[in-house]
């Protein structure tokens, strides 16, 4: 499998690092569209890949799937386009609390017999949760988010703090590069406008933690992480980056799990 990645940032120098210099299987990157490819120049003899600032010729060199790992906005403006001629991967989810632009996707990639993937990045228990509201019988489903605190407001801070509470709809928009898992969670069950949201900032810890907590005829579940930072841009959870992974592998399988 060919992959073509949007961005080039902390994720996408993971998924180019662990997919083109230490796998051996049969998935790898060719072709990044990048806004600015003096910036990145780099990567071309670092990795073996071709920089695109064009997305059709981008679309069109020598790949199979486009994998999203830029922002929300990225999502928004380049995803349309893709979805026509690829199926992708997006990790930005949080661009999708936009119900025109989700119907848009979803419309394409009907129309043009392709599929969209999201990963369930930094979280776990999707699985389950998808299989709980297979009878829309799941009646809430809350996240609390707790991230260190310089990850989400620059205010220097010596005890933790709320800084959100309310719906996923809400907490995207202040917070996009940091709580897109709120609407993967959304999205698997209840919708955007009936999943709470609670983002903590804590000067006292490294990690990024996330508490859901499901509810239903099923019975309830809770489901928490830690997780450990990527290195080259904190906000980002190490998980996130490996989800994508996860995906493109799963993709390949002949077994699918769960
Ligand atoms: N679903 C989940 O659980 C999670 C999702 N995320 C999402 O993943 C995104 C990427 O994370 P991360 O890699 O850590 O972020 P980085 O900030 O490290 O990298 C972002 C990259 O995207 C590029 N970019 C931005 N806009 C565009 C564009 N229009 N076209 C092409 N490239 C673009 C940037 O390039 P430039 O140098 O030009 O700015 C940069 O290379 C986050 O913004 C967030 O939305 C993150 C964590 C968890
Ligand atoms: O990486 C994380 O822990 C979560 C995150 O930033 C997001 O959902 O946008």
């Amino acid at each position: 499998m060919n992959v073509g990645l949007i961005g080039a940032g902390a994720i996408a120098n993971f998924l180019l690092k662990e997919i083109n210099l230490s796998q051996k299987d049969t998935i790898s990157v060719k072709s990044v569209y990048v806004r600015n490819k003096e910036k990145y120049e780099a990567l071309e003899s670092e990795f073996g890949v071709k920089l695109y600032t064009d997305l059709h010729a981008f679309l069109d060199s020598e790949i199979d799937i486009v994998v999203e790992a830029a922002n929300v906005e990225a999502v928004k403006t380049l995803i349309p386009e893709c979805i026509k001629k690829k199926d992708v991967v997006l990790i930005s989810v949080g661009a999708l609390v936009d119900n025109a632009l989700l119907l848009e996707v979803e419309q394409l990639a009907e129309k043009h017999n392709h599929f969209i993937h999201l990963p369930s990045g930094a979280i776990g228990g999707l699985d389950l949760l998808q299989n709980a509201h297979a009878l829309g019988t799941v009646t809430s489903v809350s996240i609390t988010t707790r991230k260190p605190a310089h990850s989400l407001i620059d205010e220097p801070l010596t005890e933790e703090k709320i800084i959100f509470e309310g719906k996923a709809a809400d907490a995207i928009i202040q917070f996009p590069k940091n709580i897109n898992v709120s609407i993967v969670l959304s999205l698997a069950s209840l919708g955007i406008h009936h999943t709470t949201v609670r983002m903590i900032a804590d000067p006292h810890i490294e990690k990024n933690i996330h508490q859901v907590e499901m509810k239903g005829e099923f019975g309830d579940a809770t489901f928490t992480i830690k997780n450990n930072p990527l290195p080259s841009n904190p906000k980002t959870s190490y998980l996130a980056a490996m989800s994508i992974l996860g995906t493109l592998k799963r993709l390949e399988s002949k077994i699918k799990i769960g």
